[in-house]
């Protein structure tokens, strides 16, 4: 049995809690399935603005160690001194405000140094999915992060968290609390905006997904000029959810389809939003995936994660002296080697495998076949040698922004797969196209995929083929093994739904990343497959790109 107290204290809230995993007694009647831990919280609330960092680090000052006092009452009068039966003190050790981080450690170092038990150093993000893996009993999730200043798919594999898809600019809370400011309202603005969605009309704003990164910078602007045009707000929040929360859908979704996952977790102070959750939850039905969503008091930044967390790490001995025990403003989920699971590469959820799940290329040469990816139906038969690709209506998705991103990607497909044969790359050909049906019919091409006939030569023809794409203006836009196919010597690309013309360095490089990242999950050392790719690059496309792919790599993802 383990007891641990956390402490939470990386921006707004200030908070202790107290987790006992053999429950807490009367409480654990009020709440069977989440009775194990009891929270003390205090909410900085701006007076006007966003959230000002002095202000927030004064508010921690007073109210951190208030919160730590209720916590250790509560302690001594159900277990009686805090000392003997308390195991360990854990604390938001990042990411976060530096000046929050370092009141809330200091008085996570005093009391652990008082009480003379050990301190434990938790990662805030990982904190926010594990409290959900926690109360769902799931094994290896896909973890979707939906937080003010983060936003995240992760997915456990060889002792990490991995970043399979990210923000490329700010969190998702943030992205709403932006819009909301503009407007006028106070800080937070992500409650206002659901209030106001739920009398709106939707608004066409702009959907961002590049592989399985995404980015809401545009959609904070458009929104903002949409309300200065005079389109009512409230048709603006229905349209910023429909969207924002439509991308974060599909990135989870494309996850648990590369990984071959069949759970979805959600974490996060945005995750208390009920059309968030409505869309998860039907994406996962649809799917036959299990969703778990956490309860808000869980969701939001809370120290009962904290402590949940903590026990599991200080039952692992993943413990931390107080002179190693700094603070980590941009601690990353993905730096953490993860001491507290046991499954370490058995598990099948989320950890990718090559051909994983429903998705693999007929193997026999002459039956129909069909898979179902992400996005799309692919009916094959490689005996006449056709395929008939159909994109699926997502009933998560509102109807309109469904039907809009059909016929674009439709669209867009047909026109980068034949513009890419005519800059030389091998393409299937196409042999019909119907955008409003989301229908197109393609040559078969190839006997497997990438990601199960992965070679120097074939990683070196992709980079050779990613080359002539950029050369010619326009990227991939989702250049993943299951969009190569592989027959013989030819290595054809497929599935430019995602693709568009640019030009961009940045967008050229996260073509590569998006590659790399993903050849990195799906194969066992993938070393001298990346410098065989990256060299066929540099031989037929533009240096630059991979100066930039090197600098997108420092802003943090783990490779
Ligand atoms: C590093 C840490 O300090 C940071 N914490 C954080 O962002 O607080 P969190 O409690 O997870 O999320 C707060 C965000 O959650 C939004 N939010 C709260 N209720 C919401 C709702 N009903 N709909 C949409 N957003 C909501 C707020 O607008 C705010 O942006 C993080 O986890 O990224
Ligand atoms: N022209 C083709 N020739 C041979 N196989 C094909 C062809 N088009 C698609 N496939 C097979 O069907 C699978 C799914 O096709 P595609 O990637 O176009 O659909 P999708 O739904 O967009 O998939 P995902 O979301 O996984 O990328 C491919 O991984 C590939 O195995
Ligand atoms: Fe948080």
């Amino acid at each position: 049995m383990t007891r641990v107290l956390g402490i939470e204290g990386t921006a707004w809230c200030a908070s202790a809690a107290v987790f006992d995993d053999g429950g807490l007694g009367a409480d654990s009647e009020a709440d069977a399935a989440t009775g194990d831990v009891r929270i003390f919280s205090d909410a900085y609330e701006p007076d006007s603005g966003g959230l000002h960092p002095r202000e927030a680090a004064e508010h921690m000052r007073n109210a951190v160690p208030e919160m730590v006092e209720a916590a250790i009452a509560f302690v001594e009068s159900t277990y009686g001194p805090a000392s003997e039966s308390l195991d360990a003190i854990a604390f938001s050790r990042g990411p976060g405000l530096g000046p929050c981080l370092r009141i809330a450690a200091t008085a996570a170092r005093a009391l652990a140094g008082a009480l003379g038990v050990p301190l434990v150093g938790v990662n805030h993000m990982l904190a926010h999915l594990e409290v959900g893996r926690h109360y769902a009993g799931f094994s290896d999730p896909v973890c979707l992060n939906a937080s003010g200043a983060n936003a995240h798919v992760l997915g456990h594999h060889d002792g990490r968290y991995r970043v399979l898809g990210e923000t490329m600019d700010t969190g998702i809370g943030n992205a709403i609390d932006k819009f909301t400011r503009h407007v006028g309202w106070s800080h937070p603005g992500g409650p206002k905006v659901e209030r106001e969605a739920a009398t709106g009309e939707y608004v066409e704003l702009p959907h961002v997904v590049k592989g399985m990164d995404f980015s809401f910078s545009g959609i904070t602007s458009a929104a903002k000029a949409a309300v200065d045009d005079g389109t009512p707000v409230a048709d603006v929040c229905c349209g910023l959810q429909e969207t924002t929360f439509a991308m974060l859908t599909e990135v989870a979704e494309r996850a648990l389809s590369l990984a071959g996952g069949d759970e979805l977790v959600l974490g996060g102070g945005v995750g208390q939003n009920d059309r968030l959750r409505e869309m998860l939850a039907t994406m996962c039905e649809e799917r036959g995936a299990s969703f778990y969503a956490p309860e808000p008091r869980f969701l939001r930044d809370n120290a009962g994660m904290i402590a949940i967390l903590g026990a599991r790490m200080y039952e692992a001995g993943d413990t931390v002296s107080i002179a190693e025990s700094r603070v980590r403003p941009d601690f990353r989920p993905d730096e953490v080697p993860v001491t507290w699971r046991d499954d370490g590469d058995g598990g099948n959820g989320a950890t990718p495998t090559p051909g994983a799940g429903p998705n693999s290329a007929p193997t026999s040469a002459s039956e129909t076949d069909r898979t179902q990816g992400a996005e799309a139906v692919v009916e094959m038969n490689p005996g006449d040698g056709l395929v008939y690709k159909r994109r699926l209506s997502k009933a998560y998705r509102h109807p309109e922004l469904d039907a809009r991103l059909r016929r674009e990607r439709t669209r867009s497909e047909a026109r980068l797969t034949s513009e890419a044969r005519r800059v030389g790359v091998p393409t299937p050909v196409v042999l019909d196209v119907a955008p409003e049906a989301g229908r197109l019919e393609f040559e078969f091409v190839g006997t497997a995929d990438l990601s199960e006939a992965v070679s120097e030569h074939s990683v070196r023809s992709v980079g050779r083929h990613l080359a002539r794409c950029h050369g010619a203006g326009f990227v991939h836009g989702d250049p993943t093994p299951r969009n190569v196919r592989v027959g013989g010597e030819r290595v054809y690309l497929i599935d430019f739904g995602l693709g568009y013309y640019t030009d961009h360095v940045e967008d050229y490089a996260m073509d590569l990343h998006v590659f790399e990242g993903a050849l990195a999950g799906t194969a066992a050392d993938p070393g001298g497959l990346l410098d065989a790719f990256e060299g066929a690059y540099r031989g037929a496309g533009d240096g630059r790109v991979l100066d930039r792919l090197r600098e997108i790599e420092t802003r943090g993802r783990y490779r």
